[in-house]
């Protein structure tokens, strides 16, 4: 397992990994329940991988400026965020309004990405969030994110009058490596152009 030769950061890095994923399956499985889709649960989870990003964000040099990770919503299933006691994630407002989120040492983010969205026929929004260091200390933040492996498609429970079917069956996997070497990388919208109706 990398990186070999260091046991310890291993052995943190896997424990915390195992208990996000169950914090993970947690919500998600709450999320199942509130939909009234729990008959999809374990095969969804049956399909799931996982991935641990560590950040290392420096201090801002002279005349930099909005140092970070820039605007953006996640092209994976969902993302629990962790970070140390550097602050400088925000997220977007309903109302368009960028927001500081100063994550306490206790909580850890559940955010939906762009597929989130696309599968619950637009009920769960993806997030557009954005980091900017503003202080001058070294910021860390562990990133759990989630992926389907498979095709997803809306249940069909949350398509009725109200709420006509927006997305077409697709492939995230396959969304995910065309978003890496596509135009659209940051574009909120990209889920919708790779498979809105
Ligand atoms: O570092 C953070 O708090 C956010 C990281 C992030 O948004 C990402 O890796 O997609
Ligand atoms: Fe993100």
């Amino acid at each position: 397992m990398w990186p070999a030769g260091n046991d310890s950061f291993c052995e943190s890095a896997h424990s915390y990994s195992k208990l996000v994923a169950e914090l993970d399956q947690m919500v998600t499985r709450m999320v199942f329940d509130i939909y009234g889709v729990e008959r999809l649960y374990d095969s969804h989870m049956a399909s799931t991988t996982y991935l641990l990003r560590c950040t290392k964000y420096r201090t801002q040099k002279m005349n930099e400026t909005n140092l970070g990770a820039a605007a953006h919503t996640d092209k994976n299933f969902t993302s629990i965020l962790h970070e140390n006691q550097v602050h400088g994630l925000q997220i977007k407002t309903e109302d368009g309004q960028w927001i500081d989120v100063d994550l306490s040492p206790s909580t850890f983010l559940f955010m939906a990405g762009d597929p989130f969205m696309a599968w619950s026929n637009d009920r769960v929004r993806s997030c557009e969030h954005q980091v900017i260091m503003k202080e001058n200390k070294t910021r860390y933040s562990l990133a759990f994110f989630s992926w389907q492996s498979g095709i997803l498609q809306v249940p069909e429970e949350l398509v009725d009058d109200n709420h006509p079917l927006m997305y077409k069956p697709f492939d995230h996997l396959d969304f995910v490596r065309l978003q890496e070497s596509g135009p659209t990388k940051k574009c909120g919208n990209a889920i919708k152009a790779y498979c809105g109706l």
